[in-house]
């Protein structure tokens, strides 16, 4: 059974804009979550985290991961270790960014199909912008996005609408009609508190719950899906 439901999904002809989440949605990053947070907490002379684990911490931030990473493997003063952490991280991050990482099936003919449509994209990310413009042009996806913001690019992050209005507003675009693909409730919570329809893939990381869970205007299991949603049904 496919999980998509596509007789749900809002016609691109609706949208005038695209806001797009990186991690989970676009590219999976979970080997270069893993290996960069192997190398910090080898550093540190802390345990291993595996890689289930991390898929359920990814998405609110670097800030949230190491703190939660820190608590998972039980280190003592998480607090006071938090800087040094940070330090470690981005070193092994910067380091091993995009070499544990693939593009996800669909991704370039669901891009391809949004800019065919006309739609002004922008690549919208909690993970701090340093990491996600050499990621993004690693892949070659940069040359799809107009605007690329990270987690750090703006005063709070999703699930907080701010950084969706901000993108909007970046695109010329009002909210209504620019439509958000994401892959968690993170994403979604954002979007509907900006006013953004908001549409969700099936295979990324959603906090370690089902996604169908969350409330989300259609469900993908590809972002090819998006193609061929043409005709007028707003
Ligand atoms: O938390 C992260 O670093 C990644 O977040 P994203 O899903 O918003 O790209
Ligand atoms: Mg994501």
């Amino acid at each position: 059974m496919t999980s998509s439901s596509a007789s749900h999904l809002p016609s691109l002809s609706c949208f005038d804009a695209a806001i797009i989440d990186l991690d989970g949605t676009l590219v999976d990053t979970l080997g270069d979550f893993v290996a960069a947070l192997g190398g910090m907490l080898a550093d540190l002379q802390l345990p291993q985290v595996q890689a289930q684990a991390v898929s359920a911490m990814v998405g609110k931030g670097s800030e949230h991961l190491i703190r939660s990473v820190l608590a998972h493997v039980g280190a003592s003063d998480e607090a006071a270790l938090y800087e040094r952490a940070w330090q470690r991280y981005q070193h092994h991050y910067l380091r091993v960014n995009g070499q544990h990482s693939q593009v996800y099936g669909g991704v370039i003919e669901g891009l391809d199909a949004l800019r065919a449509r006309g739609l002004r994209l922008a690549c919208l990310t909690n993970k701090p912008r340093d990491f996600a413009r050499p990621l993004l042009a690693a892949k070659k996806l940069d040359s799809y996005f107009e605007q690329v913001f990270g987690g750090d690019d703006f005063a709070r992050k999703k699930p907080d609408p701010l950084p969706l209005l901000k993108t909007c507003e970046a695109l010329g675009s009002a909210s209504e009609r620019t439509l958000m693909i994401g892959d968690s409730s993170n994403d979604a919570r954002a979007a509907r508190a900006a006013g953004c329809p908001v549409v969700l893939v099936s295979y990324g990381y959603n906090h370690g719950e089902p996604v169908h869970g969350v409330d989300a205007d259609g469900f993908i299991d590809a972002l090819s899906e998006l193609a061929g949603r043409g005709e007028p049904r707003c």
